[in-house]
């Protein structure tokens, strides 16, 4: 053992530590929504005292309430100050993350673990937004989540447009010419096949690029980098080795904002999903209205509904403010079983 080692191992240790304030914040300011006011005398008491137990000789208990004082005061602060947050699936760093800042960099963003859960706490009032994947330009339609748009009441209230960049990170001061493997998400070592075999590098899957970053930061595992996005570099403190590693450069995804309420200023663009009546033509009848009109659809998939039944998703150019768009949708909704507006937004783009 030496002090460099040490060092190594209070980094590692430090990571961690700000990494569950982060965690601890956010449910704070989650906890703010099932209460009225913000202090609660009784519970930062048992707090205190549960905690003070924790004592020894390297921890003492008037550190621990200092730092406990501390840390209440902030979770006070982070209850009354925090607007607006949003929901997105997987760990801090996750690309979804990413595309939160790009729609809007004032709202706070929190991690789910599944898509499920950003739909229901936004149904719930827990989260004002969630941000989820809808298509991606390598891997095609998001199942899961547009599953989930089916069944759900909420409102599409924004786009993302974002390209996928992936980028090689490893601990700060390591030799990348030492690194050996890499640990992510399997789609991202796929989508970077060429770049690791061509540095001689063996892919480690791991269940998400962004949960791959923080591992390498936590563990620090010896001759070992990460896949994963530019924020995650930010979070967990790790060097970019070299930024857009993947193969193609055409690897992008569409992500929707959706929220409870609809929105009051309606955008350039709508999403529509609708199932038609099983006889031949009836799909063909819904496309012809928006081709008569000269309106541009920017987006058809369909997947299983009901058995034997399928969900088509439309998205196209057009505001709902204008009459021959109106028209042309209440004209779907009486052909169409199923119909439900999905919303009028704007999309941004960062490629
Ligand atoms: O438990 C609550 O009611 C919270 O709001 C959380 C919390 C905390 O950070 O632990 C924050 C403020 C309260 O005074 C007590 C506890």
């Amino acid at each position: 053992m030496d002090l460099n080692e040490i060092r190594q191992k209070i980094d590692q240790l430090d990571c961690q530590i700000v990494q569950l304030l982060k965690n601890r914040m956010e449910s704070a300011r989650i906890a703010m929504t099932f209460k009225e006011t913000t202090f609660d005398e009784q519970r930062e008491k048992q707090i205190l005292e549960v905690l003070s137990q924790c004592e020894s000789a390297l921890l003492r208990s008037d550190f621990i309430k200092d730092v406990y004082s501390l840390i209440l005061k902030e979770s006070k602060n982070i209850q009354e100050s925090i607007g607006p947050v949003i929901a997105f699936q997987g760990e801090h760093g996750a690309y979804s993350e990413s595309a939160c800042m790009v729609w809007d960099p004032k709202l706070a963003p929190m991690p789910c673990h599944e898509f499920a859960d950003v739909f229901s706490g936004v149904e719930q009032g827990v989260y004002d937004y969630g941000i989820v994947p809808v298509e991606n330009t390598l891997g095609g339609m998001v199942g899961a989540v547009n599953g989930q748009l089916i069944k759900s009441d909420l409102h599409i209230v924004g786009a993302v447009k974002m390209a996928i960049n992936h980028c090689l990170l490893a601990v700060p001061g390591t030799d990348y010419r030492a690194i050996r493997r890499v640990y992510s998400h399997p789609q991202a070592l796929t989508q970077c096949r060429e770049y690791l075999k061509r540095h001689n590098l063996e892919p480690v899957a791991h269940y998400d690029t962004a949960g791959a970053a923080r591992i390498l930061a936590e563990e620090r595992p010896a001759a070992t980098a990460a896949i994963a996005s530019k924020l995650s570099s930010r979070f967990y403190n790790l060097s970019i080795i070299q930024e857009q590693i993947e193969d193609l450069d055409t690897n992008q995804t569409r992500f929707v904002v959706i929220s409870r309420d609809a929105n009051k200023n309606h955008g350039s663009k709508c999403s529509i999903v609708f199932a038609t009546p099983d006889k031949a033509g009836a799909l063909f009848g819904v496309l012809e209205l928006f081709a008569k009109k000269n309106i541009n659809l920017t987006r058809i998939d369909s997947m299983p509904d009901a058995p034997g039944e399928f969900a088509f998703f439309l998205d196209f150019e057009g505001s709902i403010d204008d009459p021959e768009v109106a028209g042309i949708l209440e004209q779907v909704e009486q052909s169409c079983h199923h119909y439900r507006f999905l919303g009028c937004y704007d999309e941004k783009v960062a490629l």
